[in-house]
């Protein structure tokens, strides 16, 4: 079926030229130019983006340069950060996703819609016009809003302080991402990716708390938001950002591994204000951020882009639960499989 403008782009991971894996969809949040071409191609195509440094600066725009087939140059090619960046579509898969032929320019929205397609002769046109387009943040014509629930109040302030206690008790350890290679999802340590420290409540009491508040609390906001019932928790986790290593989690989905696959909604309880930065963001859905109040909850489906942006002044604690229902934790068991043991 041929992609038409106002479709969703079709999502792809292949390597570039500083990692083996660039998972595109992940940025979302800014006009993306995409051109599929021959090696003999790319400079020139690279040659349109790096005339534009002040377009393709990552915040209006970004440009990737997909070389598909066979590129000996590989090595020599060089991404311009910010702005322009090389994939290496050997097998021509994302090129097929995309029915692109290797003269095909794509201009993409901030969530990932399909704007234009051109061949490569309309492309100084096309990298001309991305200047003048709306800020990313409004890209539709208004004020991009993410559809997440805020809703306050979930736990009470001594709650809170109990589990940042708990935390301090049990210390926090360096938390990794889970990645998928081949069948197996595996938790690997990516600290250009995400930053925090992260405790896992052992505290049986503690936990009962938890439950017994996002039951009572939650629950019923997230039925009435989202038409979704709840009924499994995971991940009983109290994370740590601190503003010494100024901690992070860059955008991400937290549902695209085989092992995450079941998880709906992502729940972020905040339990301290004293700190800057730290605040989420979806930026599909626009540049503002989010920062529920202590003892408040943000909501939002696994499958949105966000993240984290980095504590700048002193340490922010949340809690980090995942729920889904009976029907996930049926995917949930029969994936539980592809997760590898932790070493150690
Ligand atoms: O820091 C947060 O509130 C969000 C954390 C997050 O996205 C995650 O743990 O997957
Ligand atoms: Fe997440």
């Amino acid at each position: 079926m041929a992609l038409l403008p106002g479709d969703p782009v079709p999502k792809f991971t292949l390597p570039g030229t500083a990692v083996p894996r660039f998972t595109f969809d992940s940025a979302a949040g800014r006009y993306l130019v995409v051109a599929f071409v021959r090696a003999d191609g790319a400079e020139a195509a690279a040659d349109v983006i790096r005339a534009r440094p002040r377009t393709f600066d990552d915040v209006q725009a970004s440009a990737f340069i997909v070389v598909v087939g066979e590129d000996r140059e590989r090595a020599r090619r060089c991404d311009v950060i910010p702005g322009l960046r090389f994939l290496f579509d050997a097998e021509g898969e994302a090129a097929g996703l995309y029915g692109a032929e290797t003269d095909c320019w794509l201009l993409i929205d901030p969530a990932l819609h399909l704007l234009a397609m051109e061949r490569s002769d309309q492309a100084e046109r096309m990298a001309d016009q991305v200047a003048g387009l709306a800020p990313p943040s409004s890209h539709g014509g208004f004020e991009g809003q993410a559809p997440v629930l805020m809703t306050p109040r979930i736990f009470e302030p001594e709650f809170c302080k109990a589990l940042i206690e708990a935390y301090r008790r049990q210390g926090g350890q360096p938390s990794g991402v889970m990645r998928q290679f081949g069948e197996e999802t595996r938790l690997v340590m990516s600290p250009d990716f995400k930053r925090r420290s992260d405790v896992i409540l052992e505290d049986g009491d503690l936990r009962k708390g938890l439950v017994a508040r996002l039951a009572r609390r939650l629950t019923p906001q997230i039925e009435k938001a989202f038409a979704f019932a709840p009924t499994r928790i995971e991940r009983y986790l109290v994370a740590r950002y601190d503003a010494e290593t100024g901690g992070f989690f860059r955008p991400h989905r937290d549902n695209t591994t085989v092992a995450t696959r079941h998880r709906r909604f992502a729940v972020s309880i905040n339990l301290n204000e004293d700190y800057d930065g730290g605040d989420l963001r979806f930026p599909e859905f626009g540049m503002r951020t989010y920062r529920p109040p202590p003892g408040g909850a943000c909501v939002f489906s696994c499958s949105i882009l966000h993240e984290a942006t980095a504590v700048t002044r002193g340490e922010r604690f949340a809690f980090l639960p995942f729920v889904h229902d009976e029907a996930a934790e049926k995917v949930r068991r029969e994936n539980e499989g592809a997760l590898a043991p932790v070493a150690g």
